[in-house]
């Protein structure tokens, strides 16, 4: 199977207040429509890793690929594109703007590709809120919906491009059960009937529990 993401050798140091090596020889590949988790205690380095794969830090040591693209050593401007274009981003706040309406919302990666008219783009916008049950709050502004429409709207947005994987911090965190639920099962559906990636890191045992694979961090390196 294709491999999506690869992390070779990572290695990361915070030099300040004093040096720590924070990051410890990670090695992992995630593999096309694989869906895993990263869990780990609090402070082991788990947000430290996800913003080095996702291509917002490049302070780092080792390589890393996306598709099979070397990403360590691109531009910023070129990273921001890869970033763009190929990976989804879900946190625990949705981030959403709260005066612009759903559709508005889903449509801003898309736009700021450029590679589709806005026509185009409010289409795909539609389809995605369609799959996710939600596209009757398309003209309601984003302070108008509920937490869990809110999350669901995030993962429309991480989905207008199309990418291949989709990165979570913690995307379930801000959720009582139900709609943690509701997440982890589009998640599951997005992997194994879209063959979408998907890397999640989570302290909810139960929805980490459910994924393909558990990637589990201790102190820095990658315990199993
Ligand atoms: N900018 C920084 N400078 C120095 N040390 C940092 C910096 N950011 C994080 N750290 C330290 O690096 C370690 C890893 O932090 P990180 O946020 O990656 O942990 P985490 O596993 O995501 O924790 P949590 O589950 O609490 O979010 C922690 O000891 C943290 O205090």
């Amino acid at each position: 199977m294709h491999t999506v993401l690869e992390a070779k050798h990572i290695n990361k140091y915070f030099k300040k207040p004093v040096l720590f090596h924070v990051l410890k020889d990670i090695n992992f590949t995630i593999k096309k429509g694989e869906f895993a988790s990263i869990m780990g205690k609090s402070g082991c380095g788990k947000s430290t890793l996800l913003y080095i794969l996702s291509t917002m830090d490049t302070d780092y040591e080792g390589e890393l690929f996306l598709n099979n693209e070397l990403i360590t050593g691109q531009d910023r401007q070129h990273l921001s594109y890869l970033r763009n274009k190929h990976i989804g981003f879900v946190f625990q706040f949705h981030y959403l703007l709260s005066e612009f309406t759903v559709l508005e919302n889903v449509m801003l990666p898309a736009r700021k590709l450029a590679e589709k008219s806005a026509q185009e783009i409010e289409h795909d916008a539609m389809q995605k809120l369609k799959m996710l049950n939600i596209d009757h709050l398309a003209k309601k502004r984003a302070l108008q919906v509920s937490g869990g429409e809110k999350q669901r709207i995030a993962i429309a947005r991480a989905l207008i491009n199309n990418p291949s994987i989709i990165m979570g911090d913690e995307p379930t965190g801000n959720l009582d059960s139900y709609n943690a639920e509701n997440v982890f099962n589009i998640f599951k559906q997005l992997s194994s009937e879209e063959g979408l990636s998907l890397l999640v890191v989570t302290h909810d045992e139960d929805f980490a529990n459910k994924t393909d694979r558990i990637i589990q961090m201790g102190d820095g390196k990658i315990i199993t």
